[in-house]
């Protein structure tokens, strides 16, 4: 992990982006961040004690790697003043987007001819290297290009190859999945405290249920059908929940959900205020 890396934009997938690359051992030293707003910017330097500017240029200037992650908006501002920064060093700059969206090829119409741009969608457990990340190479993108991406992203979690056309599913699943899973703590915790509960106390049950739950998925090889199936006892106190769940439509809720959020995400490209 020896190159030198700029992430334009420190909001909040810049942020889980460089404090997982901090966590992964990367030098401080070989990271800079591009921020406009000062109180933003005095914010990343106190937690991380990172270098951060508000010249698009001066920071792409002699990195091997610009991560891009602002919102897809400005996206156009963005690469007429990364078009302009030096590409000198011995590497080709690759131009590596986290933005929901906006296709590969705007970035290449936009850049210098023929620039590797790679195209990622991560998702905010980045900040705790649980990130899952799918890579799209742009069409100058070369394999020994991708393999930097993969690499820098799987200091930060999982990495999935992925043509560019799968990218609108992954955002439906991955992409904006953490706020599925917030949205379905939110409502327990809001429940054991209907059911008597301390909030802390609900809190804390929930929370080490989804932690537990999802480290089990993850790593005792069962599929999620089989984990439920052991937690459902006939006739028990499981059964009773999951039939309330099924006919008040979770399954139609998900599918909606997560067919909305494709949808939005294929046409963000063509919205009038982010037209190219
Ligand atoms: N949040 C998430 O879970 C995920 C987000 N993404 C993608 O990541 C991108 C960023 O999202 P998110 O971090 O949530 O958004 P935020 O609004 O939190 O962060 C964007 C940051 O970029 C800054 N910014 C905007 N324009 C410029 C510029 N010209 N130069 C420097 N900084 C600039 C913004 O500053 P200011 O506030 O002053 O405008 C802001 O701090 C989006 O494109 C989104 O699609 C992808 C996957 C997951
Ligand atoms: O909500 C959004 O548009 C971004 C993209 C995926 C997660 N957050």
């Amino acid at each position: 992990m020896s190159e030198r890396v700029a992430i334009i934009g420190g909001g909040k997938i810049g942020e889980a982006l460089l404090a997982g690359l901090i966590n992964a051992g990367k030098p401080v030293k070989d990271l800079v961040v591009v921020e406009r707003s000062s109180a933003r910017s005095a914010e990343l330097i106190e937690d991380y004690g990172v270098r951060v500017t508000s010249d698009i240029a001066d920071a792409a200037s002699g990195v091997q790697v610009v991560f891009i992650a602002v919102k897809p908006d400005a996206v156009d501002a963005v690469l007429p003043l990364l078009a302009k920064a030096d590409d000198s060093s011995e590497d080709e700059r690759i131009t590596i987007t986290l933005v929901a969206g906006i296709p590969t090829d705007r970035y290449e119409a936009s850049l210098p001819a023929g620039s590797p741009v790679i195209r990622v969608m991560p998702n905010t457990p980045m900040l705790v290297n649980e990130a899952m990340c799918a890579v799209s190479p742009g069409r100058y993108a070369n394999d020994a290009q991708v393999d930097v991406a993969v690499r820098l992203l799987e200091s930060v979690g999982k990495v999935m190859v992925v043509p560019e056309r799968s990218l609108d599913a992954v955002t439906a699943i991955s992409g904006s999945g953490p706020a599925y899973f917030f949205l379905m703590v939110e409502a327990m915790i809001d429940a054991g405290v209907a059911l008597g509960l301390t909030r802390q106390q609900s809190a804390e049950l929930a929370v080490q249920t989804v932690k537990g739950s999802g480290v089990l998925l993850a790593e005792s090889g069962l599929t999620a059908v089989d984990l439920r199936a052991a937690v459902t006892s006939p006739g028990g106190t499981t059964a009773a929940a999951l039939r309330e769940f099924e006919k008040h439509g979770l399954r139609h809720a998900v599918n909606e959900a997560t067919a909305a959020c494709a949808k939005t995400s294929a046409q963000m490209a063509r919205r009038p205020e982010i037209e190219g």
